[in-house]
């Protein structure tokens, strides 16, 4: 039988006015208010109320339809089943295709993840996995990805986010792999040396960081606890306004946010939402040395997802200590005029002086031309593992 479509309520061309249109109510408001007397407040108001109404109808009638995807999609085992990132992320670049403003792009993005992550988790939250506690960068990544509807768990370490999500008790994790300014975060992908877990995803987060205490006096702090990366990416401004302070290095923001609360004269730097969390004051902020300090995030996932269009695939290529291995396993990826984004180079787990190489290319290993440079270097007798191909992060 054939399923019946989920009601339709609203018309199907919404007819929303501009400000300013000459037709609507708020036929005075022709550029936003200046000042109070040139926008009649409660005319544009019931604009505003009507445009809400279509909205909501608008996103109910969505998720219906997002209930009739899950029925396509036959009774499934659980959340993760649903889960498609390579449509969302087509839906998300639709997003940004057709945004002409007045809201960024960001902004947006963040909207629409947000109806997504709802629609999805009608059927089931998924579980994600992050470095904890409550507060730190990853869970602000977590809920980025996977909007508020996810069910984001925090976890002691990497290695136990990697531990769990390989057990089946959460979906996926996110773990940080590089910070714009420090480099790549090496204790994570020596994880995938050992792991079987595959990447399934990126995202790129934009990290403020702030010296934050419980008296919220920098006259009080002799003591200034944080992540590693983190007080590396706050060194000149510490060497300026703290350099006789000792800075104590914890397992995480949060972690240096919840010790700062017990003790008057230490302080952490986290984010403020660490801060909020632990209950401190924010002292001075944002104080990252470089302005566009950014941290990427794996997703880590027990699958290969289908491409989205626009995707990285990530390579762990463990060649013999030979003249010429590594060029001889590499050399497809050019002649396919496949580009590589990333190299970098850490000791194999196993024999002595053998290397591996984590490798970044440019688009998914199921589409050519990466598909057929990469059954080259496969037949090329070296091992060549493949740890993911997934969407490029969304801004
Ligand atoms: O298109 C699908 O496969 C859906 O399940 C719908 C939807 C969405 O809300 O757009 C929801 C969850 C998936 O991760 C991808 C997309």
């Amino acid at each position: 039988m054939a399923e019946k479509k989920p009601a339709r309520k609203v018309a199907k061309k919404a007819a929303v006015k501009k400000p300013g249109a000459a037709n609507g109510a708020a036929k005075k408001a022709a550029a936003p208010a200046k000042t109070k007397s040139s926008v009649d407040l409660a005319a544009v108001r019931t604009e505003i109320d009507g445009i809400d109404r279509q909205i909501e109808a608008l996103i109910s009638e969505r998720a219906r339809w997002a209930q009739q995807v899950g029925r396509a999609k036959g009774k499934l085992a659980a959340a993760v089943d649903y889960y498609r990132p390579e449509r969302e992320a087509q839906v998300l670049r639709q997003v940004v295709d057709r945004n002409d403003g007045p809201l960024a792009n960001e902004v947006l993005v963040r909207l629409f993840r947000e109806i997504m992550s709802a629609c999805l988790a009608q059927q089931e939250p998924l579980r994600i996995g992050f470095l904890g506690p409550e507060g730190t960068f990853s869970q602000q990544a977590v809920y980025k990805h996977f909007g508020h509807s996810a069910k984001a768990l925090p976890l002691a370490s990497v290695e136990e986010v990697f531990d769990e999500v390989a057990a089946g008790h959460a979906d996926f994790g996110v773990v940080p792999v590089e910070n714009s300014g420090q480099g790549t975060i090496q204790s994570t992908l020596d994880m995938f040396l050992s792991s079987p877990l595959m990447i399934c995803g990126e995202v790129e987060l934009r990290v403020h960081q702030y010296l934050m205490s419980r008296t919220g006096n920098i006259e009080d702090v002799e003591r200034v606890y944080s992540h590693a990366l983190s007080l590396a990416q706050c060194r000149s401004w510490l060497r300026q306004h703290l350099a006789g302070a000792e800075k104590q290095a914890v397992v995480s923001n949060a972690e240096a946010a919840r010790r700062a609360r017990n003790a008057d004269d230490a302080a952490a730097i986290a984010g403020k939402n660490a801060g909020h969390v632990y209950g401190l004051k924010v002292i001075a902020g944002p104080i990252e040395d470089r302005p566009d300090n950014t941290t990427r995030f794996l997703v880590i996932g027990r699958e290969l997802f289908p491409p989205s269009g626009h995707d990285r695939t990530s390579l762990l290529v463990t060649v013999q200590d030979q003249p010429g291995a590594l060029y001889k396993v590499l050399e497809p990826l050019a002649r396919h005029g496949v580009s590589m984004n990333r190299i970098e180079s850490r000791p194999a787990h196993g024999r002595l002086w053998e290397y591996a190489f984590f490798i970044d290319v440019e688009g998914h290993a199921e589409e050519a031309p990466l598909s057929a440079a990469l059954a080259e270097m496969q037949a090329s007798g070296q091992k060549v593992r493949l740890l993911g191909a997934y969407p490029v992060a969304i801004p």
